[in-house]
């Protein structure tokens, strides 16, 4: 009893203390390890069965950044073909995105510059790393040692025409996965407090009026019992 009494507790004083608040979304294909990468970094395991993401999954983190508190939600979901595309609110306030593709698929690869436009489209500013997942499997892994830079450059083009940050990853073997997502979490960090994207500006402005109007209605409210009482008083009374 003690103990579930002791779960929220912590959960709330950590949003008590924590400086700040950030989102990080992750795109990509079906099956190019998205959740696997999510469970290495959170979990630090990987258990390889296939099992496809079927609805939307949050993972709250706590991190630090240079001494300070960060809460951290990530935001997983399917790729799958069966969502033509995301819905809206995946990139409501987003932050970071970890965009991931599948260095044994090609077709995964060339999906990126799809899942690129489509979050463009809703975040036009926010950092975007890329990422190039599986390089443990092995002749993917072969190629990279043998050091043919020109081909592997040639092959994942992608990130250097967007100028985007390109990570060689495994969730299988946790290679560069905790780089990736500390890197991630900053990004998005310094992209919040550093920010004048345009979109960002308006919804805060929308926010502003909403709360604007509520203070205002709660004020009208309070003061109506006040007017009708004056109303009342101050009727005519015939002479
Ligand atoms: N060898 C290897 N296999 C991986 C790696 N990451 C993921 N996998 C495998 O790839 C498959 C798909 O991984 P998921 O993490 O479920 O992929 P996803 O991107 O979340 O897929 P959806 O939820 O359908 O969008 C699983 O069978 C994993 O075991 C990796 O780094 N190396
Ligand atoms: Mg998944």
């Amino acid at each position: 009893m003690a103990r579930d009494k002791a779960k929220p507790c912590e959960l709330d004083q950590e949003k008590y203390d924590a400086d700040d608040n950030v989102k990080i979304i992750c795109l990509g294909d079906s099956a190019v390890g998205k959740s696997k990468l999510m469970e290495r970094f959170l979990m630090d395991g990987f258990q390889p069965q296939q099992l496809s993401t079927y609805a939307l999954t949050l993972y709250k983190h706590t991190a630090t950044v240079d001494g300070k508190t960060v809460l951290v939600d990530f935001w997983d979901t399917a790729g799958q073909e069966r969502f033509q595309r995301m819905h809206a609110s995946y990139y409501h306030k987003a932050h970071a995105c970890i965009l991931v593709f599948d260095v044994q698929r090609k077709i995964t690869y060339r999906n990126l510059s799809t899942w690129y436009t489509e979050l463009r489209e809703f975040r036009p500013e926010i950092p975007c790393i890329v990422v190039a997942n599986k390089i443990d499997d092995r002749p993917v892994s072969y190629l990279l040692s043998t050091a043919d830079r020109k081909m592997t450059q040639k092959s994942f083009n992608f990130a250097k025409k967007f100028s985007l940050p390109l990570y060689f990853v495994s969730a299988a073997d946790g290679t560069n996965v905790v780089k990736l997502f500390s890197d991630a979490i900053r990004l998005a960090v310094s992209y919040k407090q550093n920010s004048r994207d345009f979109m960002d500006e308006v919804l805060q402005e929308l926010e502003n009026i909403d709360l604007k109007r509520e203070e205002e209605e709660e004020e009208e409210e309070e003061e109506m019992p006040d007017k009708a009482q004056l109303g009342r008083h101050q009727s005519p009374t015939p002479s």
